[in-house]
């Protein structure tokens, strides 16, 4: 859980929180006997990528709808540069950039003219619009795309689609719901650099997604929701500083595990195509060392690699306490 700190008028901020990036205090939202959202914190400072982890029905896309101003929340507050979008709803609606986790309606319209409708959206100057949505295109690499409509692209097409009309107004803090969904490797790296260089620009990149074992390479750090709630905010380096899991495996699994024992560790053996076993190690160090002592020690090892990333760690210990 975010730590919290009092504020002088007796009202409780998220840690961290300054007048950038987005903020959500406390907010719940129902549907019916539904607690979709039970009075969480979430802060997603500029310059940064968060990722919002949780298995499915945690809450993720409520939150996020909540953040984009697309849904009011029953109670809580949320604040976006330091506005709050009950007051300022034009201000904040034009520093947010939403990617819904479909691309939804328009499927009929063209990718230009989804882009170019969007632009005029948010009253982007007439003149400049046609080079924007050029230069969208080109950026999610739709150029060749551009006139044909919406509904005939590929669903990894369509996610580039949908980032691009996220971006077309230049927003100040980017919500995008599982980006990743759909995307081939190749787009999918396409995308990890495309979030890097738009924290580098100083947005806030807020990304919800289950591909964990990606967001080490994208996220600065995650808050971690469930059932509502949201409980534990980590940086990628404190997940990274908690240790990983490394899956080994040798020809003679054996002479593997007789070798682990003398050593004193803890081992899973793992159930899989290829006989194995995994272990928490802390650090690459501890890795290297330990693949030297069982070269050393005759082991026949034949893979020796992280099983897991290091928010995927988290997550996977959060959900053996969940059951
Ligand atoms: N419009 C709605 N009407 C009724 N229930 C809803 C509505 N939207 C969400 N819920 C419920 O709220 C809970 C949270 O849903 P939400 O879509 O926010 O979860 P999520 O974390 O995004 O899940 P996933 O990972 O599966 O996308 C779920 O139990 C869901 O059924």
């Amino acid at each position: 859980m975010t730590a919290n700190r009092d504020e002088p008028d007796g009202s409780r901020q998220p840690a961290g929180v300054g007048t950038g990036g987005i903020t959500a205090t406390a907010v719940s939202r129902s549907f019916g006997q539904v607690h979709a959202v039970e009075h969480m914190d979430f802060h997603a400072p500029a310059g940064k990528v968060t990722a919002l982890i949780g298995p499915n029905g945690a809450g993720k896309t409520t939150l996020l709808l909540m953040l984009a101003s697309l849904l009011a929340p029953d109670s809580g507050t949320v604040t976006v540069e330091g506005l709050d979008p009950q007051h300022h709803r034009a201000e904040v609606r034009r520093r947010i950039g939403w990617m819904p986790d479909t691309l939804g309606v328009w499927e009929s319209l063209t990718a230009r003219e989804i882009l170019t409708q969007m632009a005029r959206f948010y009253r982007l100057p007439k003149a400049g619009i046609p080079t924007r949505v050029t230069d969208m295109l080109d950026r999610v690499r739709l150029g060749d795309l551009a006139d044909q409509p919406a509904r005939v692209l590929s669903r990894g097409q369509q996610q580039r689609l949908s980032l691009a009309r996220a971006l077309i107004h230049d927003p100040s803090v980017l919500l995008l719901d599982e980006p990743a969904s759909g995307l081939d490797p190749g787009s999918r790296v396409e995308l990890r650099v495309m979030l890097r260089q738009l924290a580098a620009e100083g947005k806030a990149v807020v990304v919800s997604s289950h591909v964990l074992s990606e967001l080490d390479e994208i996220a600065d750090a995650a808050v971690f929701v469930d059932r509502g709630r949201s409980i534990r905010h980590q940086t990628t380096d404190e997940a990274a500083a908690a240790g990983r899991r490394y899956a080994i495996s040798a020809t003679d699994g054996a002479a593997l595990a007789a070798k682990l024992n003398e050593l004193g560790l803890t081992f899973r053996v793992e159930d899989g195509r290829r006989p194995a076993v995994s272990l928490l190690l802390m650090n690459d160090d501890d890795a290297a060392r330990l693949l030297r002592d069982l070269v050393l020690a005759g082991v026949p090892v034949s893979s020796f690699a992280p099983a897991s990333g290091a928010l995927e760690e988290t997550y996977m210990n959060l959900e053996g306490e969940r059951r």
